[in-house]
C-alpha cells in the first residue's frame, strides 16, 4: 500500500514509521525544508524526536503532489486549528480512490466541528472515505517501538480495516470501531482533562485528586458523547479511559506538562513556549466547552480549564471551584 502522512511533527513523523514497520511505501510531506531534508537523507526528526533512528526507507518532502501521488491512504497530523487552511489547497491531488485517516486530538474553534468534519469539507471527502485514529498512543513510545493499541474507526467497516492492515505491526495494535463521534470526542476532550490533572500536580496535589479529575473527567467527556450520538462502549475503551490513562500520567504529554507549568505559576503564553509542540487542550477547550453547553451537557472540569486558561481564573480557586459545587449522586 501507498501512503503520504501529513505533518512532519513527532505524530506525523512517528505515524509514518508505524505504517513503514507495517510494510507500507510511505512519505511525509511537511512545510519545513530542513527537517523534510533531515528525515530523508540522516534518519531523523531531531526537533521532535532527537535520538530516534527513523527507517532507512522513510522520504519526506515539501512538495505535496510528489508526496500525494498514486497514494492509496492519506493520514492527517498537522495541528487541528491549521487543519483546514492546510488540506483546502491539497484537495486536488488526493486521488481519487485513497482514503484519509485523522490523527489530530482537537476540536475547530470557531465552528466547533470535529476534526473528521473538518478533513470532509475540506478534501471534499464521503465519509466512508475518513477514518479516525486515535488511542493511548505517545508518540515518542512508539517511535521506540514500545508496544501499544489504538482505535481505527469509520463509519465504513471496510475503511477502517484497510486503516487497521495499513498500521498494524508487531508493536502497534489497531482495533477497529464504527464509532467516529465518540472516539474523536475522546481524543480531543482527554488533552482538555490532562490540562486540569497537570495544573493540579504543579500545585502539588497527589495520586488520590489525580485519580479524581481523571475519573470525573471521564464522566464529562461520555455526557457530552453521548448527547452527540456515541456508542457507551467507546469510554472505557482505549480512545477513552487508554488515553486518559497515557495523557494524564505520562511526562512526555505536552498537555499535562502544560497544565503542571500553569499550576506552578507560569503564564499561559510562558507555558506554551516551555512545553513546545502542540497542545491541543489549550485551543481546544473553548469549543469542547461552547458543543457542551449546545446540547445541555455539564463539563465543570473542561469549564474550569477555560477559566484558568483563558479566563484569568487563578490557579489555585481551581480546586475549591470544583469541591464546591453541589453534592450528587455519583451516576447522576
Ligand atoms: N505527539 C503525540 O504523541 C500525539 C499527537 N497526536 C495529535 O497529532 C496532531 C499533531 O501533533 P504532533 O505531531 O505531536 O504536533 P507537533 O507540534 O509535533 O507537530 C505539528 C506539525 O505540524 C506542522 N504544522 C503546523 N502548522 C502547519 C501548517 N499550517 N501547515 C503545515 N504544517 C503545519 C508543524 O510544522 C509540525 O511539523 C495533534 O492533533 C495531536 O493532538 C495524536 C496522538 C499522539
Ligand atoms: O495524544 C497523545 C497521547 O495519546 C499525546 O498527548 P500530548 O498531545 O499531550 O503530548
Amino acid at each position: 500500500m501507498r501512503a503520504a502522512v501529513l505533518g512532519t511533527g513527532a505524530w506525523g513523523t512517528t505515524f509514518a514509521t508505524v505504517l513503514a514497520d507495517a510494510g507500507c511505501d510511505v512519505a511525509l510531506w511537511g512545510r519545513d525544508a530542513a527537517v523534510c531534508a533531515q528525515i530523508t537523507t540522516e534518519h531523523r526528526n531531531e526537533a521532535r524526536l532527537p535520538g530516534i533512528a527513523l527507517p532507512a526507507q522513510l522520504t519526506a518532502s515539501t512538495d505535496a503532489a510528489r508526496v500525494l501521488a498514486g497514494v492509496d491512504l492519506v493520514a492527517i497530523a498537522i495541528p487541528s486549528q491549521s487543519a483546514r487552511a492546510t488540506l483546502e489547497p491539497l484537495r486536488a491531488l488526493i486521488p481519487a480512490h485513497a482514503v484519509a485517516v485523522s490523527l489530530m486530538k482537537g476540536v475547530e474553534l470557531s465552528t466547533d466541528r470535529r476534526m473528521s468534519q473538518v478533513v470532509a469539507e475540506a478534501l471534499g471527502l464521503k465519509p466512508d472515505r475518513i477514518a479516525v485514529l486515535s488511542g493511548p498512543n505517545l508518540a515518542r513510545e512508539i517511535a521506540e517501538r514500545q508496544p501499544t493499541a489504538t482505535v481505527v474507526a469509520s463509519t465504513s467497516a471496510r475503511t477502517a480495516r484497510l486503516v487497521a492492515t495499513a498500521c498494524s505491526s508487531a508493536a502497534f495494535r489497531p482495533y477497529t470501531n464504527s464509532d467516529v463521534v465518540g472516539v474523536e470526542l475522546c481524543g480531543a476532550v482527554k488533552n482538555i482533562i490532562a490540562v486540569a490533572v497537570g495544573i493540579a500536580q504543579g500545585r502539588g496535589l497527589g495520586f488520590n485528586t489525580m485519580a479524581t479529575v481523571i475519573t470525573r473527567g471521564l464522566v464529562e467527556i461520555t455526557r457530552l458523547g453521548l448527547a452527540l450520538g456515541a456508542d457507551a462502549e467507546t469510554f472505557p475503551g482505549l480512545a477513552g479511559m487508554g488515553d486518559l490513562m497515557a495523557t494524564c500520567a505520562s511526562p512526555l504529554s505536552r498537555n499535562h506538562s502544560l497544565g503542571v507549568r500553569i499550576g506552578q505559576g507560569m503564564t499561559l503564553d510562558e507555558a506554551i513556549a516551555a512545553t513546545g509542540g502542540t497542545a491541543e487542550g489549550v485551543k481546544t477547550s473553548r469549543p469542547v466547552l461552547e458543543l457542551a453547553q449546545r446540547v445541555g451537557v455539564e463539563m465543570p472540569i473542561t469549564a474550569a480549564v477555560v477559566g484558568v486558561l483563558h479566563e484569568g481564573l487563578p490557579v489555585e480557586e481551581l480546586a475549591p471551584l470544583l469541591l464546591a459545587r453541589p453534592r450528587k449522586a455519583e451516576g447522576a
